[in-house]
């Protein structure tokens, strides 16, 4: 069943993919941002000094570059479209190249850590959130409810070093975007614009949410970041995707049979498969009584268990259009939670590898 279910997952995400052209090898200048050459060029000299202490000061990249003594104008840069579409389409390009990680894809480890970077932002205090991807540090890449996320993270190093003007927060996020798109989901807009910050901005552990618990932690959790009852549920169909790794959340198992691909069928599943507890010695978590190879968290089984919740579970279900809809806009909601962006900043959406 597994490698059935595999074989027909890469097989839709990979259908019509056309060869991508190979990534554009220019440096930009990270949208939002200005950043001067102090000194001009070398004639000819295609030579870019990278200065570390300036781009942590800028918080993105910045390139300088050397030419004699002439002193000449400042110059302008800032990425445009095509160059976070080169980031895109090479994250997208490693999707494809990886393809014997978990069930054939790193997309869904790729979205938990985008999510994971989001969702501990407190609309109260305007802390945490994607914009400073702080997980990069101790303590909070130890928290537990990021274990496993490093294979996210090293993952994406590769391409930090090959687009080094982008900051990783805005990495992370396209990392996301491209996982999801790529996973046959629905087109998700960005902003660039995203900061890097220091250890000291890590926040606290205790932020995201416990899976061993119910409705009401959900509604603490999600409605601190500023969610209401229907996003909360239109965000966990992102449980479509993926699966639980005992060596990392204690969980075993995916949730739907098509881990790679998203779909409404979390939800489906939810309301159509009768769920028992596992009898297994890891934490309390749920199994489908007919196959026994889909699992349900007692988080997830809360939104079957609350009613307000539940309304939602079965509109998501009837209608995957009305899913992918209001899950792109949560995602977008999600991915931008405290993040400053300028008022002039531009939306892009990415075309995805099958267009
Ligand atoms: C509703 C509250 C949530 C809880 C309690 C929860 C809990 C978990 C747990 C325990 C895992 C397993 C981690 C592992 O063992 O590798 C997991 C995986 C995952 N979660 Fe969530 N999650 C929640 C919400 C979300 C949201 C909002 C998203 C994205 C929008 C998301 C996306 C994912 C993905 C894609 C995976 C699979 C990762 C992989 O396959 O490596 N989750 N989640």
């Amino acid at each position: 069943m597994a490698t059935a279910t595999r074989t027909f997952a890469r097989a839709l995400r990979t259908s019509a993919r056309p060869a991508l052209s190979a990534a554009p090898r220019i440096a930009f200048r990270q949208s939002g941002h200005r950043f001067y050459s102090s000194e001009p060029a070398k004639k000819g000299s295609s030579a870019w000094l990278w200065l570390t202490g300036a781009a942590a000061a800028a918080g993105g990249g910045a390139y300088f570059y050397l030419n004699g003594s002439t002193p000449v104008t400042p110059k302008v840069f800032e990425p445009k479209f095509e160059d976070y579409q080169a980031v895109y389409n090479e994250i997208a390009n490693r999707l494809e190249e990886d393809e014997n990680y978990d069930d054939g894809s790193y997309g869904p480890v790729l979205l938990r850590l985008a999510w994971h970077a989001s969702g501990t932002y407190d609309k109260e205090t305007g802390t945490g959130g994607s914009n400073g991807a702080t997980m990069r540090f101790s303590p909070e890449a130890d928290h537990g409810a990021n274990a496993g996320l490093k294979a996210a993270r090293d993952f994406l190093e590769p391409v930090k070093a090959k687009f080094p003007w982008i900051s990783y927060s805005d990495l992370w996020i396209i990392g996301g975007i491209c996982a999801i798109q790529e996973m046959m989901g629905p087109k998700i807009p960005f902003r660039p614009g995203r900061q890097d910050k220091d250890v000291s901005a890590c926040t606290p552990d205790g932020r995201l949410p416990d899976a061993a618990q119910g409705q009401d932690h959900l509604r603490n959790i999600f409605y601190r970041m500023g969610f209401n009852d229907q996003e909360i549920v239109a965000l966990a169909g992102a449980h479509a995707l993926g699966r639980c790794h005992p060596d990392r959340s204690g969980y075993s198992g995916p949730w739907t049979f098509s881990p790679t691909v998203l779909t409404n069928d979390y939800f489906k599943l939810l309301l159509e498969e009768k769920w028992q507890w596992k009898k297994w010695n890891g934490p309390k978590q749920y199994e489908d009584k007919k196959t026994k190879s889909l699992m349900m968290l007692p988080a997830d089984m809360s939104l079957v268990q609350d009613k307000e919740f539940k309304k939602w579970v079965q509109k998501y279900a009837a209608d995957n259009d009305l899913f992918f809809k209001d899950f792109a806009a949560v995602i977008t909601k999600l991915f931008e939670l405290g993040v400053p962006f300028k008022e002039d900043t531009p939306t892009y959406v990415f075309k995805s590898t099958r267009e």
